[in-house]
């Protein structure tokens, strides 16, 4: 039987942790198991429940308190992310081995992580072998995608994540409570986007011809490979939950091996019925 989990990476401060417990709660609402486990050795806070915290095998401020090593905060965290993947096998045991199990992995929000570094993708070969069918969730600040240039530069780091990766991938665009009436509808014209009208609505700003060139190069190479899309979230939006969730169930197809289940029999039919009898009855009546 295999098993799910959904890897929730974004840029720092994107929504990743707040997700992760909405995503929990709901999943509460439909009787589902949903796990979480922390993979920021600098988290501080998230409010949902844990099955395990990579704080346990490594800590950020160690690291940087090390004399010989002193490391920055950023420098540290790429640390501990080698580090621990120098050592899966304390994963494995605090995983277990359970069938069927759904699995949400809180990542940090380094964005160095997906685009060159090879710790996720090592994860991710490390928990396809262990049977998982992974799907990359990837954050995006709704409060960010309003223009389209940083539009472009949100969509290039999902992009590097999916190519990095090579799992199927839902990109999301979170805090969407937080935007006005108006910004929502200004918002819609980036869930789908058609990348070359994008590009004229900046055309009088770009003055390089070069900048210019190369703006519609990235431009055309998003629209005719149809890459990049976006689901709205909003926590607050229980029906919008589900649908990004049914995405995400579809990539990893979470459901189409579960058992299922052959709905009671109703009493059975008498087994000497003759039907010519009945008929001739309600005839002759
Ligand atoms: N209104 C609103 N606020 C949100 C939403 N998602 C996240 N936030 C707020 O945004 C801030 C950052 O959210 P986190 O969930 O911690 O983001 P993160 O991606 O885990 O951050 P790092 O782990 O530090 O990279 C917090 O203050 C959250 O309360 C949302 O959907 N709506
Ligand atoms: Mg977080």
């Amino acid at each position: 039987m295999p098993r799910y989990a959904q890897l929730v990476m974004g840029p720092a401060g994107s929504g990743k942790s707040t997700y992760c417990s909405t995503m929990v709660q709901h999943s509460e609402s439909l009787n589902r198991s949903v796990q979480v486990v922390n993979l920021d050795p600098a988290a501080e806070h998230f409010d949902y429940p844990v099955m395990a915290d990579i704080r346990e095998l490594i800590q950020v401020d160690d690291v940087m308190e090390d004399d010989s090593l002193r490391f920055g905060p950023n420098g540290g965290l790429v640390f501990c992310m080698e580090y621990f993947a120098n050592n899966f096998d304390w994963l494995e045991e605090s995983l277990g081995h359970v069938e069927d199990d759904y699995i949400l992995f809180d990542c940090p929000g380094q964005i160095e992580l997906y685009t060159h570094l090879p710790v996720m993708r090592q994860l991710v070969e490390q928990l396809q072998q262990w049977e998982f069918r992974v799907c990359g969730v990837f954050l995006v600040d709704s409060q960010f995608m309003v223009e389209s240039f940083k539009f472009i530069s949100g969509v290039m780091a999902a992009l590097s994540a999916m190519v990095s990766l090579e799992i199927p991938q839902v990109n999301i665009m979170t805090k969407m409570d937080l935007l006005s009436p108006k910004a929502k509808k200004e918002i819609e014209k980036y869930l789908d986007p058609d990348m070359y009208s994008m590009m004229e609505d900046n055309s009088d700003t770009i003055r390089s011809t070069k900048f210019k060139k190369l703006t519609q190069a990235i431009c055309g190479l998003i629209d005719d490979y149809s890459m990049v899309r976006f689901l709205p979230f909003d926590r607050t939006d229980e029906e919008g939950i589900n649908i990004v969730l049914q995405h995400i169930d579809f990539s990893i197809q979470y459901g189409e091996d579960l058992e299922f289940k052959e709905p009671k029999e109703n009493e059975e039919e008498p087994a000497n019925l003759n039907y010519d009898e009945i008929f001739q009855g309600k005839v002759d009546s």
